[in-house]
């Protein structure tokens, strides 16, 4: 590889921390600058930084120093800051959702196809050895054809996590927004895209108490539904349960387990990086553990970005726009079906997102798929 690829950080909140880990002391990237609405937050991050520029947002978006924008700002300037990067003819990678909302998204989509940049999205735990193995898995048959699916994410307190007004989506549809991306995403790697859904929501809290940080004990009114659930219909006939909520007491991710005429598939925590994989099989009187694919394990955030520069636009990267587009879609479908109850069939994917597998080099080391443990 050649030179270095500049990358311009623009949202230096809590989970900068864990993408400048990532990026810091790699020779094929180097954080040129940063930015935030906050100009005392990027000088003293630039201040860790040796030769990292503090700058203000639109000089970063603008700056020659700089080809691809790390967007990690609050939702509601996710589509700006891309708008702004591509207009520059920067590329874009950008924390999820891709834009607050459907229309947004497509603007920022539309734009990058003018200006012939790339637009990359989290989540990246799309490339992460649970999501990797289980999708080598189903397309090597393990499980036969996949029938059905389910997956759930809890977490209680949201506001603990993120106490920024952007995130109480106040259009509704919080936890879906929030923590949707994730099981959506992995879901469409293993399982194809959505053409349908059904969802449901409620809304059952009218407050909640901040449960850390500065505003701690401070009482909120809720402004986002406390759950959302739905039934997503892929292309090829699956269909995959789905919840997620800001109302559980604890923490949880249930696993993805997909089920299919001989086997079913459980990935305990597809939201972390190094989850493995078990397989129950048509005659198997127990659970096996497959063996992880040699993928991506970075063990972090970032490394869909990482990804996203390896391509070189040669590729689709794996944490790719179009998946993130059809995410959102899937999602607003949902929300929509819930307020509207009924069925709703997405019209606006016009093609299926470029769910792109690792090669067999980068899943298994460059040897033959390994059998079940
Ligand atoms: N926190 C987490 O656990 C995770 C978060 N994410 C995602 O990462 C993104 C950021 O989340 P998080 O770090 O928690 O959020 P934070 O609120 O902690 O940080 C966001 C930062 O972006 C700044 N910002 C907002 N708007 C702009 C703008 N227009 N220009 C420049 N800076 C801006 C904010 O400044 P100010 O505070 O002044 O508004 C703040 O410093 C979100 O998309 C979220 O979904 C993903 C995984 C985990
Ligand atoms: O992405 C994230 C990680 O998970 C949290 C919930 O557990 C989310 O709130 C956050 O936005």
């Amino acid at each position: 590889m050649g030179d270095a690829h500049r990358i311009g950080v623009v949202g230096l909140g809590v989970i900068s921390r864990a993408y400048l880990d990532t990026l810091v002391g790699r020779s094929a990237v180097r954080v040129t600058a940063v930015a935030d609405l906050d100009a005392a937050r990027s000088a003293a991050v630039a201040a860790e930084l040796p030769g990292v520029r503090a700058l203000a947002v639109e000089e970063l978006l603008s700056s020659p120093d700089v080809d691809t924008v790390l967007n990690l700002t609050t939702p509601g300037a996710h589509a700006a800051i891309a708008l702004g990067a591509i207009g520059h003819g920067k590329n874009v990678y950008g924390e999820k959702p891709l834009a607050a909302t459907l229309a947004d998204a497509h603007a920022v989509m539309a734009a990058a196809a003018r200006a012939g940049v790339g637009v990359g999205c989290a989540p990246d735990t799309v490339l992460g050895t649970g999501v990797q193995t289980a999708r080598a898995a189903v397309a090597a048959g393990r499980i036969g054809r996949p029938l059905f699916a389910s997956a759930v994410m809890v977490t209680p307190g949201h506001e603990r996590w993120h106490p920024h007004p952007d995130f109480y989506y106040a259009e509704g549809g919080g936890p879906l927004l929030d923590m949707g991306p994730y099981y959506l995403a992995s879901l469409i790697h293993l399982l194809g895209p959505v053409r349908a859904v059904t969802g449901a929501s409620s809304r059952l809290r009218a407050e909640r108490v901040i449960g850390s940080g500065p505003r701690t004990g401070e009482r909120i009114p809720v402004e986002v539904d406390s759950h959302v659930s739905g039934v997503l219909e892929h292309v090829g006939g699956t269909l995959t349960t789905i919840t997620t909520s800001f109302d559980g007491v604890a923490t949880t991710a249930s696993p993805i387990e997909v089920h299919g005429e001989a086997g079913t598939l459980a990935v305990p925590d597809p939201n972390r990086f190094d989850g493995d994989v078990r397989l129950f099989g048509l005659g198997d009187t127990r659970w096996r553990t497959l063996p992880p694919s040699a993928g991506y394990v970075d063990g972090t955030r970032g490394v869909g970005l990482l990804d996203f520069i390896a391509a070189d636009g040669q590729r689709a990267p794996r944490a790719n726009g179009e998946l993130a587009l059809h995410v959102l879609e899937t999602m607003t479908a949902l929300l929509r079906s819930s307020a509207e109850g009924r069925r709703i069939e997405l019209t606006t994917s016009a093609r299926p997102p470029a769910a792109v597998p690792l090669t067999a080099a980068e899943e298994w080391g460059g040897q033959a798929a390994p059998s079940p443990a």
